[in-house]
């Protein structure tokens, strides 16, 4: 385990030490240590049932550990409000084909986090949601309903709801799901561009092997707690220059090919 809160200009994004978690009486997670550096791009590989989507939801604070801790930029997680630096992609069996919202309504949840779903939106706030649909080339289909979209026009939804804070974390749980490879193949071009970037950390949940082994590196990986982390670190000493984290969104919408 890394304790270190700084590797060279790196801060720990997050920090989880020891956890362990049961539904009732059921452990799924025993003593799990990990740490994530700034910048680093993380695959989370373990088998069906391993624990993978409920870390993650650990990691977003919608599950707590029965003992250990996470901290999220330093912070316990219990007394972490900066929800907006966060940006999390549930697993896509999470949405309700029926769900009636339209696109720009999912996006702007985004927004929200905890707070009031029913306000105005602000000139700013309705402008930002112009920008994350911009980026994922969607804007045409801001006002169709998310449930008639197709699995590629679905996640590239969900990725601009989870883009529209500007997050410098993204937590993606296996957003490849159920798409063709094409498609798949220009999603893992926008996020290797995003982490080279955009200086954006990443925890992605794959099945994906190839994509591992060809970003990652086979030999990258770190296991604990029944899970395999495959790990990308960006610790060269140029990147330790302040960067502008503000989205290019021309730029990141040049990377997608619909
Ligand atoms: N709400 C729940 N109540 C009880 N058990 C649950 C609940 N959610 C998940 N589980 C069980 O906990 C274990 C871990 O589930 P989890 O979804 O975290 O696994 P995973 O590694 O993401 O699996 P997969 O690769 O299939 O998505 C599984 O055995 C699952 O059946």
């Amino acid at each position: 385990m890394q304790t270190n809160a700084r590797f060279g200009c790196h801060q720990q994004i997050v920090t989880i030490d020891d956890i362990f978690f049961s539904y009732e009486n059921k452990p799924v997670i025993s003593g799990l240590n990990f740490s994530i550096l700034e910048r680093d791009f993380v695959g989370l590989v373990g088998s069906n049932g391993a624990g993978k989507t409920t870390l993650l939801k650990m990691i977003v604070g919608l599950l707590k550990p029965v003992r250990g801790e996470i901290r999220l930029f330093g912070q316990p997680i219990d007394q972490f409000r900066d929800w907006e630096r966060v940006g999390y992609v549930p697993q896509k069996n999470a949405l309700n084909p029926l769900f009636p919202a339209t696109v720009r309504e999912v996006v702007t949840s985004g927004l929200f986090g905890k707070k009031n779903m029913f306000r105005r939106l602000s000139k700013q706030e309705r402008s930002k949601a112009d920008d994350a649909l911009y980026a994922m080339r969607i804007e045409d289909l801001a006002d169709r309903r998310i449930g008639q979209l197709s699995g590629g026009q679905q996640q590239r939804v969900f990725l601009a709801r989870a883009l529209i804070n500007n997050p410098e974390l993204l937590i993606l749980d296996e957003p490849t799901v159920g798409i063709d490879a094409e498609t798949q193949a220009g999603f893992f071009r926008m996020i290797r561009h995003m982490h080279q970037h955009h200086h954006i950390t990443f925890i992605m949940v794959t099945h994906d092997m190839d994509m591992i082994q060809s970003y990652l590196g086979e030999d990258s990986v770190q296991k604990s707690g029944g899970l395999s982390f495959y790990v990308k670190h960006t610790h060269e000493p140029e990147n330790c220059r302040e960067t502008d984290l503000t989205h290019s969104m021309q730029q990141l919408r040049e990377t997608i090919e619909v």
